[in-house]
């Protein structure tokens, strides 16, 4: 019998907790019963102070990829604050996106809705509760409904909201950093909340709302000063986590958003929308040890190094040192460098690569010829080409367009660059389904290029994501289209009675089904996203055809490659087999 006891009653237990995995439990019921004493002891990391970063999340003990960190429940969601100012809106209900003009209205507020029957529309922690204050303003608007209803307002209006209803929640949220020591009144973040959140809350809402508490002698919101609300908008930029499932949502978490930042962050997360809020579950994404800061990633991951510091210096007030923004090679993939010119328009071969990549006016030094660049010089070039390749993505490119593209872009910038990166991602999703390159069309030389473009691909997003933690669409991405070059390519290859007496089709059936197990590994946090969801039904249908091929062929991938097989196949009229 197992000598490990139930931490309620004392009876064998088989459940181990499974954050901490040191304490066990007879059943789920009492499981359940524990948790109120063993959630203050379960977790495997400590609150810390550091003098760059403030407050951050340190392991108090070992974590392995896919251990338990952290899951809760936000404070206070709702839909995203900076919103496009065209096209769809969230509801104010679900935060499902609806198209504002034609859909139907709040019959408390006017605001658009996806349906009267929306659940969310009556529920006091989402639009329940603000609706009152919405429902003050009198006027009612035919155009301009972007300026009308601001939904990107709402997020900062539940925040407020808080204060009388849940004071321990609006305690806590003002806990968090702001950085209203950069938000002052002559920056533009400043100006732009004053205008788009400020003014209009106060003028359209808060204002009749005083006139009423003045009338009924009952105050229903404490504190709607200016300076708490931008207070309150600068918490939500600086701490708020980005949800993209069904709907666009931003949600502050009480643990979660003390996870510090790094350019390689050890953890990912995923979300699970539940009927009081979107829970956000915490995992180790690499090996963490005891002692080590548990981290996030706020950036793009797909960004160079300049790109990314900027983008957290401006939005995130800091400048970010950490391994990945130190190494000029970017941990070796090559990310944001160059292709050096040479001299008198002569390439050298060699990659111009930044000499300190925290400096913000680095010099940029060729590894092979004495050629220096400025940043001044590499920033030009490199958002030139930013912007070519934002325009040729946004005009719906052809292959031919996107292949012209990419072969100017390799002039100047390394074959791994981020910008080049961009493009081989999009192409390897028009090889094979644009005309002219659907299977039927597409010549062996185009596979031959989509497969070695997925292979560059994957390399480069497992240097700079080795966790899996920012990137699995994109890899599963990359995973499913080398799979789709080498399948064409092996039923091509069958037909011409090239079959596994030749050893490319073996490496090839081999890597395809290599590709397959490591997409679902890949995506298993993906499940709740509609792109994941997309994806992992487009492979289920691949695995499928996959193993039907290799059941009726009786293949067996696992034995070693026969030392007969033929190397390539201008041998194979030799090789043709027969019936199978
Ligand atoms: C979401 S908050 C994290 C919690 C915060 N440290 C606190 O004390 O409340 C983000 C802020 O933490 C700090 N921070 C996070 N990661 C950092 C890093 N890698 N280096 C320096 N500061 C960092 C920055 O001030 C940033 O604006």
């Amino acid at each position: 019998m197992s000598d490990i006891v139930c931490a309620e009653c004392g009876e064998p237990a088989e459940l181990k907790c499974s954050a901490c995995k040191l304490v066990a439990y007879c059943g789920k019921e009492h499981q359940k019963k524990h948790w109120k004493t063993h959630k203050i002891l379960c977790r495997p990391f400590e609150i810390a102070e550091d003098p760059e970063i403030g407050k951050c999340l340190v392991a108090t003990r070992d974590l392995k990829p896919g251990d338990t960190i952290l899951a809760e429940l936000p404070v206070v969601y709702g839909p995203r604050p900076h919103m496009v100012e065209e096209g769809p809106v969230p509801c104010p209900g679900c935060c499902r996106l609806i198209i504002g003009e034609s859909s139907a209205r709040c019959e408390g507020c006017d605001f658009p809705i996806c349906n009267p029957d929306c659940k969310g529309l009556k529920d006091m922690d989402k639009h329940g509760h603000e609706c009152m204050i919405l429902g003050l303003r009198d006027i009612r608007a035919i155009n301009g409904l972007h300026e009308f209803y601001r939904q990107d307002v709402l997020l900062a209006l539940r925040c407020l909201l808080l204060q009388n209803r849940q004071p321990k929640k609006f305690a806590q949220l003002m806990e968090m950093e702001s950085h209203m020591e950069r938000r002052g009144e002559n920056t533009e973040v400043y100006k732009d909340i004053e205008s788009r959140v400020v003014s209009y809350l106060l003028d359209n809402f808060f204002a009749p709302l005083r006139i009423l508490e003045g009338r009924s002698g009952k105050q229903v919101l404490q504190d709607v000063s200016r300076e708490t609300i931008h207070k309150i908008c600068g918490i939500i930029d600086v701490n708020a986590l980005e949800i993209n499932q069904d709907a666009e949502v931003s949600a502050l978490y009480p643990t979660a958003y003390l996870m510090e930042h790094s350019c390689v962050p050890n953890t990912t997360h995923l979300f699970e929308n539940e009927p009081n809020g979107y829970k956000i579950t915490i995992k180790a994404a690499l090996h963490i040890q005891s002692g080590e800061h548990i981290t996030t990633m706020y950036t793009h991951c797909l960004w160079g190094t300049q790109a990314r510091r900027e983008h957290l210096r401006e939005t995130k007030y800091f400048s970010c040192k950490c391994k990945r923004c130190c190494d000029p090679t970017e941990l070796g993939s090559y990310l944001s460098a160059l292709r050096c010119i040479g001299t008198d328009g002569e390439p050298c071969g060699g990659t111009q690569l930044p000499i300190d990549p925290i400096d913000d006016d680095t010099e940029w030094a060729c590894d092979k010829c004495n050629v220096k660049l400025t940043n001044a010089e590499v920033c030009f070039l490199v958002n030139g080409i930013g912007e070519e390749v934002d325009n040729v993505q946004l005009s719906n490119p052809t292959v031919r367009e996107l292949d012209a593209l990419l072969n100017k872009m390799l002039t100047f910038l390394h074959q791994n660059h981020y910008h080049v990166y961009a493009v081989k991602h999009s192409l390897i999703q028009l090889y094979g389904y644009q005309q002219g390159y659907t299977p039927s069309q597409i010549t062996d030389d185009c596979l031959i290029k989509k497969a070695t473009m997925c292979r560059e691909l994957l390399d480069i997003t497992r240097k700079v994501d080795p966790g899996n933690a920012r990137l699995p669409l994109y890899l599963g991405v990359i995973l499913h289209e080398l799979y789709l070059a080498n399948w064409i390519m092996i039923k091509r290859k069958w037909d011409r009675g090239i079959k596994t007496k030749v050893k490319s089709v073996v490496l090839m059936l081999q890597e395809s089904q290599h590709c397959l197990e490591q997409v679902r590994e890949v995506l298993k946090n993906e499940i709740n996203t509609p792109a994941g969801e997309k994806l992992i039904s487009l492979i289920e249908t691949s695995t499928k055809e996959f193993n039907k091929f290799i059941e009726r062929n009786k293949i067996d991938l696992s034995a070693p490659i026969k030392e007969k097989a033929k190397e390539d196949e201008t041998e194979n009229e030799e090789t043709k087999e027969n019936g199978t």
